[in-house]
């Protein structure tokens, strides 16, 4: 069964909520969800995480990359952009850009951030950047999908999002939960047929 990864950082459980919606949409397409995070990192060098997470996915590795036929990126907003632990992970990928690993394959992004117009759209499109350097295919939501047109909170053309709130405990809305299941049968749609291409 071909699988797609869905790598995502979560500090509140928000942004993990809509990986696993967008899992079950890759997984109602007959592709497997690989569900993976990554780490916190620290300002104090010699502070190390356990290998292993307490609980959720486990820690991504460069290989789940390299085996899964499409990536799914999600990441809460910090400051108008992707949280570190995310951006330190893709840093680590040079060995895969110089094979050209993930050369056409299909990516999406999404994320949750704690206010309407603290920067959704502008961590989304900038976790874009290193899917682009890696020469991944980008894929978004269209307008066909009539719910980006009725939300008034997030889900966005340039992939799902979620407006948390400011003490992160707003749940997902209806809208919200229902294109991130969109993204995920959209991208497995498109992985899937790519792969048989090939
Ligand atoms: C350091 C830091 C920076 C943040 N920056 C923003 C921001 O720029 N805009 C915004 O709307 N929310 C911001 N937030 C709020 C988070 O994006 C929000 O709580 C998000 O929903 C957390 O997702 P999670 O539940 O997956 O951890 C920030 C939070 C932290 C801790």
């Amino acid at each position: 069964m071909p699988e797609i990864l869905v790598l995502y950082y979560s500090t509140h459980g928000a942004t993990r909520q809509m990986a696993q919606l967008i899992a079950r949409g890759i997984e109602s397409e007959g592709a497997t969800a690989r569900l993976r995070t990554v780490p916190r990192i620290s300002t104090v060098c010699e502070a190390i995480e356990a290998s292993v997470p307490d609980a959720g996915a486990p820690y991504a590795e460069l290989v789940d990359l390299q085996e899964c036929i499409a990536v799914a990126l999600g990441s809460p907003t910090r400051f108008g952009n992707m949280a570190a632990p995310m951006k330190y992970f893709w840093d680590g990928t040079v060995g895969d850009w110089l094979k050209g690993s993930l050369i056409g394959k299909p990516a999406c992004v999404f994320t949750s951030t704690g206010s309407m117009h603290g920067g959704n759209e502008s961590t989304l499109l900038t976790m874009m950047l290193p899917l682009l350097h890696h020469g991944m295919l980008i894929v978004g939501t269209p307008y066909s999908e009539t719910m980006l047109s009725s939300t008034s909170s997030g889900g966005t053309p340039y992939g799902p999002s979620h407006v948390a709130g400011s003490e992160s405990n707003q749940p997902l809305s209806a809208e919200e939960k229902q294109l991130c299941i969109a993204q995920g049968k959209r991208l497995a749609n498109i992985a899937l047929r790519l792969a048989a291409a090939e």
